[in-house]
């Protein structure tokens, strides 16, 4: 399979590149980054620690979509509904990770999915997938005597809160309350906010150093506490992840996806 990768210079563009480098039945056409980046002209392969490629990093996305099969696109949301729309306009697989989207940028990627091919998820490991599995299953068991809080740690670079993936742990645990988290979510605490409201899902997140991602979902009831936790070590999990749901993708119909799909959980 072609694949592309947009956002090429960033943390997750460079694991990208690597991971299409290294994964079998894949090839790597294209690198992109914005206009005016530093990282234009310079080879895909020795950005990413490798040797070269013969990719060099470009500022075209149209020549790169016209020529390949997916993309995968870990970058911002302002930028990931613009590729959206090129990616369903050349008919391709979209692998998006970027996270922080608004109700508005989804609704551009659903109407995008008509005609390409988009596999979205806040993370696309394995393991948190399971956990967002595990997490809709406790907390249909559980009854409103427990309280769900979501806690979650990222690098001092991360520049959207609550995570991705805390807010796709909250979807799963909503879902399995069989509430709707838009109602249910608290996201910020501060001064006198009064004691909790039963039902609320609580988001708390905390900001520093080079996490690469942890996250908890806690339940505490009256007179014990479960707590879930993911941990992640490496950034080359969600990089594989990516991979993975392009191959997946590729003889899909159209339509928007999840790694729930992907991984068939
Ligand atoms: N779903 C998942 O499993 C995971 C998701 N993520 C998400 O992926 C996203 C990126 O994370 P990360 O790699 O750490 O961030 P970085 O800021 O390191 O990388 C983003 C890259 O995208 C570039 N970019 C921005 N706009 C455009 C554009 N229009 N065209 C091309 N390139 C563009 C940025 O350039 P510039 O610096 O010039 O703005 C930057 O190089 C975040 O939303 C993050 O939350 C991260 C890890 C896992
Ligand atoms: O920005 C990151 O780094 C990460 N973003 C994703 C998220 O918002 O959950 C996934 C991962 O935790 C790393």
């Amino acid at each position: 399979m072609r694949l592309v990768v947009v956002g090429a210079g960033g943390r997750m563009g460079r694991m990208l590149i690597r991971a299409v480098a290294q994964a079998e039945g894949c090839t790597l056409t294209g690198a992109i980054e914005r206009e005016g980046a530093e990282v234009l002209g310079q080879d895909a392969g020795v950005l990413a620690g490798l040797p070269a490629l013969g990719v060099p990093v470009t500022d075209d996305p149209l020549a790169a979509f016209a020529a390949t099969d997916g993309v995968l696109d870990f970058t911002a949301p302002a930028a990931t509904v613009f590729y959206a729309e090129l990616a369903a306009q050349a008919r391709i697989v979209h692998v998006v990770g970027t996270t922080g989207l608004s109700e508005d940028d989804l609704a551009k990627l659903r109407a995008a999915a008509y005609h390409a091919r988009i596999v979205r998820s806040g993370n696309m490991s394995l393991g948190v997938n399971l956990v967002a599995a595990l997490v809709r299953r406790v907390a249909a068991s559980l009854g409103p005597d427990f309280d769900i809080e979501i806690l979650e740690m990222h690098h001092r670079h991360k520049v959207d809160a609550p995570s991705g993936t805390a807010l796709l742990l909250g979807e799963a645990a909503a879902e399995g309350r069989g509430v709707d988290l838009a109602e249910t979510r608290v996201s910020t605490r501060d001064g006198h906010t009064g004691a909790r409201r039963p039902g609320d899902i609580g988001f708390a997140t905390l900001r520093g150093g080079s996490v690469i991602g942890d996250h908890s979902v806690v339940f505490a009831g009256p007179a014990e506490r479960i707590t879930i936790s993911h941990h992640a070590e490496d950034r080359a999990l969600f990089a594989s992840g990516a991979v993975r749901a392009a191959l997946w993708a590729n003889p899909k119909p159209p339509g928007l996806y999840s790694m729930t799909d992907v991984l068939g959980l």
